[in-house]
């Protein structure tokens, strides 16, 4: 078996997607239709050569315009469904997806209309694909503390559904400690918190990360490799990094994929798992990404099961799911 073939079967979660990134230009155009929505460019070719980014930003400018086809429960529902149905191709079996709810209340798209359709995709991923899946609700870090509690507020009634709360967006200027209050009371809710940082923030952002937000896991988390006291932490903490290399290349992060510190990271003992981000736009669904980290910098089979054990290990599945997923790796790789 190819190490690609073996890549293909893996069982394995995914951390770290970004539903609005899951967003195909193909769907793009369909829902534009549906909703009378003009698009600026005229055809999914030109909407795929436009993504060429040469920093987060840039990316996140063209995002943000792109999620605006969305307007309906149905066209969420649509949007989740599509995207398990390329995770399901690609053998997970849980994914724990972000969305950000404040792009689609800042143009007057109800929030109960995003979170209604993304849940009903999910109850269909999991009657008919089998995947399970949890909801993480982004802050955007661009925005102020009290745009972010407001969010929090909105999502009161559906509390119990959703896994918890993240933070993405812009983020060099947007440190963490921005949002330590609001993360505060996401806890004291019972949600789980993680953080986008150390992607193109420095490793201040990551401690930040760390002691004031009280992160489950964080994501990204590249610019841990410059300070050797961060790595320590991560490592005796058992911290989860979700590591997306097509996202870091995408958005020169890393200016080669063969130059990705994957395998520094794994060397050092940190919990790094892989993940697609925002795979309509970088080129790839989760399993390219291992791929690519495979053909480029030479891990190894043993390692691409590791990582796949740290996906589920690092998930908030209930143990003994955990376990399970756990054992189905190991099996699959005897
Ligand atoms: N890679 C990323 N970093 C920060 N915010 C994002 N929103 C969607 N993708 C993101
Ligand atoms: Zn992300």
């Amino acid at each position: 078996m190819s190490l690609h073939e073996f890549i293909a079967g893996l069982p394995k979660a995914e951390l770290h997607l970004h539903i609005e990134g899951s967003l195909e230009p193909e769907l793009m155009f369909e829902l534009a239709k549906r909703n009378r929505v003009s698009l600026p460019l005229d055809s999914v070719e030109a909407v795929r050569a436009a993504y060429d980014f040469s920093n987060l930003q840039d990316f996140l400018d063209i995002y943000y315009s792109g999620a605006d086809v969305l307007r309906t429960e149905q066209d969420f529902h649509d949007l989740g469904l599509a995207y398990f149905r390329r995770a399901a191709a690609d053998s997970v079996r849980h994914a724990e997806i972000f969305f950000d709810p404040q792009t689609h209340t800042d143009r007057g798209i109800p929030f109960q209309v995003a979170i209604d359709g993304l849940l009903a995709s999910m109850d269909r991923a999991e009657a008919e694909l089998g995947i399970s899946s949890r909801l993480i609700l982004c802050f955007l870090r661009h925005l102020d503390e009290d745009a972010a509690f407001a969010t929090l507020k909105a999502a009161e009634p559906w509390q119990d559904q959703i896994l918890g709360v993240g933070l993405d967006s812009s983020e060099v200027g947007h440190p963490p400690s921005k949002f330590q209050r609001v993360f505060e009371r996401a806890g004291d809710m019972g949600l789980k918190r993680v953080a986008h940082a150390g992607e193109e923030g420095p490793p201040d952002y990551i401690w930040q990360a760390l002691d004031l937000l009280k992160v489950d896991r964080i994501d990204h988390g590249n610019r841990a490799m410059e300070d050797p006291a961060l790595i320590r932490r991560l490592v005796e903490q058992g911290m989860t990094l979700t590591v997306c290399p097509l996202s870091n290349h995408k958005l020169c992060v890393v200016d080669d994929l063969a130059r990705h510190p994957l395998p520094s990271m794994l060397d050092a003992g940190l919990k790094v798992t892989l993940n697609s981000d925002d795979p309509a736009y970088f080129g790839g669904y989760v399993n390219r990404n291992y791929e690519a980290m495979a053909d480029q910098t030479g891990v190894t089979r043993d390692q691409l099961v590791e990582i796949a054990i740290n996906s589920f290990a690092g998930s908030c599945l209930p143990e003994a799911d955990k376990a399970r997923h756990i054992s189905a790796v190991q099996a699959y790789a005897a």
